[in-house]
């Protein structure tokens, strides 16, 4: 089978975390993407624009001398977001979006939004200076099962939240459930959606069936086959508002490997090699460039890269572990294989501004 060159492809959503494990982090995604929406949720949430920049600072300093890698920063929003610091974001230029996290929803969420009609005035702000809200879409109330609370947050907050902000652009991340997708379809030129590699490749049964796995768990967690098929239907439609957002989210190795193991996985070291697997499997590998390297940055207002990356159909072995500071981290597919190799990036082009 004859290898595919891509445009360079952009990872719409993406924890890189800080500090120590940042250069064992970043370089995975720089050899991949050309720029990623970093994602805020560290210890404590990057809030502030001045948090931001020395963030963004912090990557910049962790990524590989020869890599032109463009990290894409978000704010955290919390119920206390005035819209002064909006403005200042979007005056700023490195940041591209807010974040919403419901208190509680996941990893590092605890600051996050206990009611989005409490954040009004920073969502008007958002709208008159055309920053775009991401969401982690799950309702939080400790009643609803954990694999409604995708289908619940659409209907009970991400519809009313549409209609009360008219012109504010939504990204809703990680979609999980043919519920999702069909929302999204149904929903405005100004709602656009990311799906991960996890959420096309596996079902709870990868998570569930046959032994409990941790480095499967994330959230919103695996559903059904089902869930997967409207998934990998939407990725490899062509349709505009679907894009590429990894969620690649790396936790210590016994963090995970845990009696209360936490929620994210690391799968930037294969992320591209992942989602080829899928559109291959799908019979749709002319689909992958639309997907992985022009819909985000169109949806975003942002030039497309002019860099190409070739992938060749070509085994590749995964390792048990990989460095991850003074610790390892597990990645998915670890100790397995993934069915395609990065073989080339053709660097240095840049983008046209
Ligand atoms: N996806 C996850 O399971 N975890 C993410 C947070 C998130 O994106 O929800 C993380 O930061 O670890
Ligand atoms: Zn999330
Ligand atoms: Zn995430």
């Amino acid at each position: 089978m004859d290898t595919l060159t891509l445009t360079r492809p952009d990872d719409w959503h993406l924890h890189l975390r800080d500090g120590d494990v940042l250069p064992d982090v970043v370089h995975w995604s720089a050899a991949r993407f050309g720029r990623a929406i970093i994602m805020p949720n560290l210890v404590p949430p990057v809030t502030t624009t001045a948090m931001a920049e020395a963030y963004r600072e912090r990557i910049l300093a962790a990524c590989p001398a020869d890599c032109d890698f463009e990290p894409l920063m978000t704010l955290y929003l919390t119920d206390n977001t005035p819209a002064t610091e909006i403005e200042r974001a979007a005056a700023s230029g490195i940041i591209h979006a807010v974040k919403l996290y419901p208190a509680g929803a996941t990893t590092n969420a605890d600051s996050g939004v206990t009611d989005i009609k409490r954040c009004s005035d920073a969502l008007d702000a958002m709208a008159e200076q055309g920053l775009g809200l991401c969401i982690h879409g799950e309702v939080t109330h400790g009643q609803t099962d954990i694999f409604d609370r995708e289908k619940v947050f659409l209907h009970e907050r991400l519809a009313p939240l549409l209609e009360r902000h008219p012109r504010l652009r939504v990204v809703l991340e990680h979609l999980t459930t043919a519920e999702a997708v069909a929302f999204v379809r149904q929903g405005p030129a100004r709602l656009g959606a990311t799906i991960t590699p996890q959420h096309l490749l596996m079902n709870r049964n990868a998570l569930l069936a046959g032994g409990i796995r941790p480095h499967h768990y994330c959230l919103p967690i695996l559903k059904r086959e089902a869930d997967r098929e409207a998934l990998l239907e939407a990725a490899t439609s062509g349709h505009p508002r679907f894009f590429l957002g990894t969620d690649s989210a790396p936790h210590a190795r016994h963090a995970k490997e845990n009696a209360c193991g936490c929620a994210g996985i690391f799968t930037a070291p294969l992320a591209l090699e992942l989602y080829a697997e899928a559109f291959a499997a799908a019979g749709a590998l002319d689909r992958l460039e639309g997907f992985a390297s022009h819909f985000g940055a169109d949806f975003y207002g942002l030039p497309r890269n002019r860099d190409t990356v070739t992938l060749a159909p070509e085994s590749r072995d995964i390792p048990d572990r990989l460095p991850y500071g003074d610790d390892t981290v597990v990645p998915l597919r670890a100790g397995e294989t993934v069915g395609w190799q990065l073989v080339d990036r053709h660097p240095g082009k840049a983008r046209a501004s």
